[in-house]
């Protein structure tokens, strides 16, 4: 299992390129089982992720082709996928594949509306929480699919098709949002979803559907509407830029110091924790190619700070934001209120020498004048990346196993930063 060394104290300086957001390139892909036609991607991230869902997807029938510029080994551009989904030939997800990532189960939702059956094994994905698939069944049961459960696996049948229905999510879930638009384009009549989550991940899709035909509208705000159409057309679609990595790299520079200019990062999709950060001390400037993080040596300050859906803090950068609060002059509070256990980065930030006292969803971090390099352990994507950005700053060195991890969701991690001055080295093994 491979993992990292990093070597803390340099200060970051350079210019870090945001690839394509994990959290839209899986639906967009998810999406071109709506069409015999090719859904072409760009800017598609080269990550784990993405490699098991064309796995999937080729599973189904896709047929998946690179066309995308690849300059060499240096090269930090995703890359360019046409997916042709000709004909789906298999209606079944399996465990085996199913269980590594919880978004490969959103292809109930295109299979469904396609084909009008599916069979999709219960997800894995990260272990942040008990995440149920309660709203996903009760959106496509509204649609009128009838859903049984069998041996793990969710069996949904629409033998006339799925029909328009008003679709009200008793809480905002990302993932059923995008299954329920999705399964909509192609319904009958028009489907209304109240409560929809506004994450940028679900206007992309939005967006994408659109080009392939379908007729969506509010996508971004608590209401959809979609009214369902005959068929999609295939159509080309650029992934946006990963707002989770951008912010990521943005508390990494908070806390080491220096100067970085995150190309391509959109603030838009990132103001309420950029907010924060110039709160904790960082200076956050947007320009033309992106978003400028700079800090000198001035002490962070502690802040209080709760996860929200969208346009709130985002839950994937509460353990990158609980890492740089570590360093903070003075005690900061942080709400986990989207997954029940996601503070397992607590126990390893502790290795650094970090003062985090956990309450049922609240921890408070009590800031250390310094911390000091450690053997960590990565347990899920986000906790993973926030013992890097600990090591990037402690004294010392610091190991972080279990890398696979961080490969789910961040392209090249140790290529980009070593890049901006850190000294940072995968380590096969
Ligand atoms: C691939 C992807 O895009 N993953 C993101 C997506 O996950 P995902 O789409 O799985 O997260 P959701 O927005 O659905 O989850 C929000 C909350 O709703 C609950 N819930 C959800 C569905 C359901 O049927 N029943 C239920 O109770 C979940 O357990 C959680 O407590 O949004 C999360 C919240 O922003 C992010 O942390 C994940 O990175
Ligand atoms: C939790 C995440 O991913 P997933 O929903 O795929 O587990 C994440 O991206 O932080």
């Amino acid at each position: 299992m491979d993992r990292i060394r990093i070597v803390g104290g340099a200060r970051l300086n350079g210019t870090i390129p945001i690839s394509g957001a994990k959290n839209a390139a899986l639906p967009l892909m998810i999406a071109s089982l709506l069409t015999d036609e090719t859904l072409t991607l760009a800017n598609l991230p080269r990550l784990a992720d993405v490699a098991l869902l064309k796995r999937i997807l080729g599973n189904h029938g896709v047929d998946m082709t690179v066309s995308g510029k690849r300059i060499g080994d240096g090269d930090l551009a995703g890359e360019t996928v046409q997916l042709t989904a000709r004909t789906i030939v298999d209606t079944t997800a399996p465990y085996e594949l199913v269980s590594k990532m919880r978004a490969s189960f959103w292809v109930i939702g295109p299979l469904l509306a396609r084909e009008h059956f599916a069979k999709v094994s219960l997800p894995g994905g990260c272990a942040i929480g008990t995440r149920p698939v309660d709203l996903f069944l009760m959106a496509l049961e509204q649609l009128g699919a009838e859903i049984e459960i069998e041996a793990g696996y969710v069996v949904a049948r629409a033998p006339n098709g799925l029909r328009g229905a008003h679709v009200d999510f008793p809480k905002v879930t990302v993932g059923a949002t995008h299954v329920t638009m999705m399964a909509a384009t192609l319904a009958k009549g028009e489907t209304v979803i109240t409560n929809a989550a506004r994450e940028p991940e679900i206007v992309d899709l939005a967006e994408c559907l659109i080009k392939m035909g379908a007729k969506i509208t509010g996508a971004g705000t608590s209401t959809i509407r979609i009214e369902g159409v005959d068929r999609l057309h295939g159509a080309w679609h650029e992934v946006m830029p990963d707002r989770i990595e951008a912010g990521t790299y943005a508390m990494a520079v908070a806390m080491t110091g220096g100067d970085v200019l995150l190309e391509g990062a959109r603030y838009d999709t990132l103001a309420r924790p950029l907010e924060i950060l110039t709160e904790v001390g960082a200076e956050v400037t947007p320009t033309n190619e992106g978003i400028r993080i700079y800090r000198n040596g001035a002490d962070l300050k502690p802040v209080d700070v709760t996860t929200e859906p969208f346009p709130g803090f985002p839950t994937d950068l509460q353990a990158q934001l609980m890492a740089l609060l570590c360093r903070a002059q003075g005690t900061s509070h942080i709400r986990e209120t989207i997954f029940e256990n996601r503070f397992m980065h607590v126990q390893e930030l502790a290795r650094f020498g970090a003062e985090i006292h956990l309450d049922g969803q609240n921890a408070t971090v009590v800031g250390v004048p310094a911390l000091k390099g450690a053997p960590v352990m990565a347990t899920d994507l986000r906790a993973s990346v926030s013992l890097v950005i600990a090591g990037l700053a402690a004294e010392g060195e610091t190991m972080v196993n279990r890398v696979y991890h961080l490969d789910r969701g961040f392209e090249r991690l140790e290529d980009k930063l070593s890049r901006c001055g850190a000294t940072i080295e995968r380590i096969a093994g």
